[in-house]
């Protein structure tokens, strides 16, 4: 199902001296089984954002339309736990709000608490210790005495198997080294393959390059652009003037154009810009 905000207004602390816009008439319709990647300068509003696909923040003003739900300034908060449970969120550093004494219990306390039978959430719980590559030999173990990307992964399990329809994700791999990231990502891509929509928030290029195939680009709190990573990327002087990077294969591939190199499309991963280099030195 498609995920539709339209003329979405948030201001924080409103009526009042400390009033301030964090977003503005913001619409777009995301395709549903799609990798979003949001992006921005410091401050543009990504957070507030992505609080508004599960009604962390209700709009000022406008609709978001989501996974059956309609999100408006009304909405109550008594359909919020079956929003929720639909539209799941991984917070920054999400491995401080672990609590329980094992892992699996930790794991399956997201679906208990939507609902499911203990019995039931453990064996959710097994199965999700498994997909997010965590060893059985945890499974009783304490969470805290886990390292922390381990318990990284106990607590993204913990959101995984609600099997949300949709996955919000605030820089999940903060922090992470390059080889913890990638197989970090791996669960997120994975999870779109099964067919879930994944919104994902990060200052990394490269991520965007290799997993998005949809981009939101916020500047205060206005959405600047909304289109594939290819054309996001397509001018460097657009991504300069408005703070962003490009991907690390993009740089590459300038620095070997003004070697006499030639391009036919910005290369936005190594193995794209590897591919076009065999052809250049092909042609001698
Ligand atoms: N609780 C709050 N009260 C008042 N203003 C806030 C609050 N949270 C965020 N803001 C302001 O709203 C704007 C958007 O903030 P937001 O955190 O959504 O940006 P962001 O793009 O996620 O930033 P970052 O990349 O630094 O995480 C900023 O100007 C910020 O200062």
């Amino acid at each position: 199902m498609e995920i539709k905000f339209e003329h979405v207004d948030f201001t924080y602390a409103p009526n009042t001296p400390m009033a301030k816009k964090g977003l503005q008439d913001v619409s777009f319709t995301l395709k549903e089984n799609s990798f979003v990647a949001v992006i921005g300068h410091t401050g543009s509003g990504k957070s507030t954002l992505l609080q508004h696909f599960n009604a962390l923040l209700k709009p000022t003003a406008g609709t978001i339309r989501i996974a059956g739900f309609e999100i408006n300034k009304d909405t109550t908060n008594k359909s919020l736990k079956a929003l929720r449970k639909q539209v799941g969120m991984v917070f920054q550093f999400p491995e401080n709000q672990l609590f329980e004494e094992t892992v699996l219990r930790d794991i399956a306390f997201g679906p208990k608490n939507f609902g499911v039978l203990e019995k039931e959430a453990m064996q959710l719980a097994q199965t999700w210790l498994e997909r997010v590559g965590l060893s059985e030999e945890v499974a009783e173990q304490t969470p805290f005495d886990l390292s922390g990307g381990q318990m990284r992964r106990v607590a993204i399990a913990g959101v995984l198997a609600s099997e949300p329809d949709v996955l919000l994700l605030d820089e999940p791999a903060a922090g992470l080294d390059p080889r913890g990231r990638f197989e970090m990502m791996k669960i997120f891509t994975d999870y779109q393959a099964a067919g879930h929509t994944v919104i994902l928030i990060t200052h990394n290029m490269d991520d965007v390059a290799y997993y998005a195939d949809d981009v939101l680009v916020l500047e205060k709190g206005e959405l600047l652009l909304h289109d594939t990573p290819e054309r996001v990327f397509a001018d460097r002087d657009w991504l300069t003037a408005h703070h962003l990077d490009e991907p690390t294969a993009s740089n590459y591939g300038r620095v070997l154009s003004r070697r006499g190199f030639e391009f036919s499309k910005n290369p936005l991963t190594l193995t794209s810009l590897t591919q076009q280099i065999v052809q250049n030195l092909d042609k001698g």
